[in-house]
């Protein structure tokens, strides 16, 4: 039976011969008012004005409007574009192009996913800009030194984005291009020298993982780097990192102003999480889900071919559990998927464990798959902390691990288990082919907005189009999966798993 978000739920558990009555754990309608109510009071919109919608609208494309460097040089001189195609000449971007940035209209705060402005579900546009190459730029070719970094964990494409940047740059004319070691490290370590990068050195770094100029966490100050920035004479740097790297951008952004430097810092957002805000996703994620599908369809062969055999996959995400979801949903394979994002009991009448026994005693196997942020609960809190500041995590995995092995013996049913961590090795592979093409315009486009003279960006995918976008807009928070999502709905379908609360 449907459920329906007005009534308490009538719903069957998946637990043999149980008609229950639960209350909806994300009650549809409250969820989405309390949406409508959230976006109104985070633009601090007053509905009883009848302009608020054209209010809305003028805040947001304020909001969005991407920092250039005529903001702080107004007399900064604009020249032709030197960025020519063998060919023939491209074709440019208007400054005034923009990108849509939500393409559903929702009729009403009731419909799936719909994320309201007001209780009508009002039309509301809300654009951003389009990236690529401008007719005019910024900077001249020839006094530009630009440099490349890659910070925080590794990521499929990371080879990839530095190769179209460099790439880019060449073809406007760049011939001074440096990558800096080690993430920002490297701006403070004197024993890590900055690596001259040009086509020839790049060339074929996209046939292997990992990344060229090495990654790391933690490191020198803001303003430790632009001093050493200053040092270098860079005046163009592309940052690719995740929410931690671009915090740091936009802080570089701010001190470059500060100190009247014509700097143009550009971000490529990396996490395989997925977790920036806005873009339809980031590099080396699709690569990410195609290569967890393969530690799942182990986990699921292991399981199948065992007498009540248990497959456990853990899969990263530190705090929303995208890969999780979408890698199970891929597979077809998996029983119950755990997110950070959704609480659940182990233990039970509604557990976890429970239901294994069910699908032993059903379907004689089950496959977990479960994000690393997840049930962080029943876990030690270490209150350790990785160089960056991010919270190290307890194994999960391998608590479910063992709390499996514990509650099967309890129950005196015999069971298989098994626990496969491939984090790692998903993290090292090179991009696939959806991912290398997605890198190769998001490097371009990088480029593109330097010599535009826009400075304090990043650039993504939305909604199929390349767009340009202030970095404090995109870090804002973390972005999670939606309870209330088609996608999690889409895979709870897939799963057949019930609710574990
Ligand atoms: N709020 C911040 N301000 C400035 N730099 C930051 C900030 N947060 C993280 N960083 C720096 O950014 C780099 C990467 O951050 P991290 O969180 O490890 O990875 P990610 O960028 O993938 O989230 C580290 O060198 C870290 O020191
Ligand atoms: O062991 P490390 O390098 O700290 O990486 C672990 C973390 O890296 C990630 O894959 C991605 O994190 P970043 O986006 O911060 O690089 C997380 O899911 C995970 O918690
Ligand atoms: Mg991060």
């Amino acid at each position: 039976m449907c459920i329906s978000p007005k009534n308490p739920v009538l719903f069957r558990s998946a637990l043999p011969g149980s008609l229950i009555l639960r209350k909806p754990r994300f009650p549809a309608n409250s969820v989405r008012f309390h949406r409508v109510a959230a976006a109104a009071r985070e633009t601090a919109i007053d509905l009883s004005n009848p302009e608020w919608k054209l209010k809305f609208e003028r805040d947001f494309e304020e909001k969005f409007n991407i920092p250039h460097i005529t903001d702080a040089f107004p007399d900064a001189e604009a020249i032709p574009s030197t960025f020519c195609l063998k060919m023939r000449s491209p074709s440019y971007i208007n400054n005034k192009d923009r990108v849509l940035l939500k393409v559903i209209n929702y009729s009403s705060p009731d419909s799936a996913g719909a994320v309201c402005i007001d209780p009508g579900c009002t039309w509301i546009e809300q654009w951003v800009h389009r990236a690529g190459p401008r007719e005019k730029i910024y900077f001249r070719p020839e006094d530009v030194k630009a440099a490349i970094v890659t910070c925080g964990g590794l990521c499929p494409g990371l080879n990839d984005v530095i190769r179209h940047i460099v790439i880019t740059l060449e073809i406007y004319g760049v011939k001074n291009i440096v990558g800096i070691p080690f993430g920002y490290r490297g701006f403070s370590d004197k024993n890590l020298p900055e690596i001259p990068l040009s086509r020839k050195v790049v060339q074929n770094i996209h046939l292997s993982g990992g990344s060229l100029l090495g990654v790391s966490r933690g490191g020198p100050t803001v303003t430790e780097i632009v001093d050493s920035m200053e040092e270098r004479g860079i005046n163009m740097i592309f940052v690719l990192g995740g929410n931690g790297t671009h915090a740091g951008a936009n802080a570089i952004h701010n001190e470059c102003l500060k100190r009247r430097m014509k700097v143009a810092v550009v971000g490529v957002p990396k996490t395989i999480d997925n977790d920036i805000l806005h873009m339809d996703k980031t590099f080396g994620f699709d690569t990410a889900v195609e290569e967890a599908q393969r530690a799942i369809n182990s986990a699921y062969i292991e399981a199948h071919s065992a007498y009540h055999g248990i497959g456990i996959v853990k899969l990263m995400g530190r705090s929303s559990g995208f890969i999780a979801m979408q890698a199970s949903l891929a597979s077809g394979q998996v029983d119950i998927c755990l997110i950070p994002e959704v609480p659940f009991n182990l233990h039970g009448p509604d557990g976890v464990l429970k239901h294994l026994n069910y699908l032993i005693e059903t379907k004689g196997s089950a496959v977990v798959c479960v994000a690393e942020g997840a049930g962080q609960s029943f876990l030690e809190n270490t209150n350790a902390k990785d160089a960056s500041g991010n919270k190290v995590l307890g194994d999960i995995g391998v608590h479910i691990q063992q709390e499996t092995k514990k509650y099967f013996k309890e129950i005196g049913v015999s069971a298989d288990v098994k626990y496969i961590d491939p984090t790692y090795m998903i993290r090292a592979v090179r991009a696939n082919a959806s991912d290398g093409i997605l890198c190769t315009v998001l490097g371009q486009n990088a480029v593109h907005g330097a010599f535009a003279g826009y400075s304090g960006i990043t650039v993504g995918i939305i909604n199929n189009h390349y767009a340009y976008l202030p970095i404090p807009e995109v870090i804002a928070y973390d972005k999670s999966v939606d309870p209330n999502s088609r996608m999690w709905h889409r895979c709870l379908t897939s799963t057949g798993q019930p609710d574990f609360i």
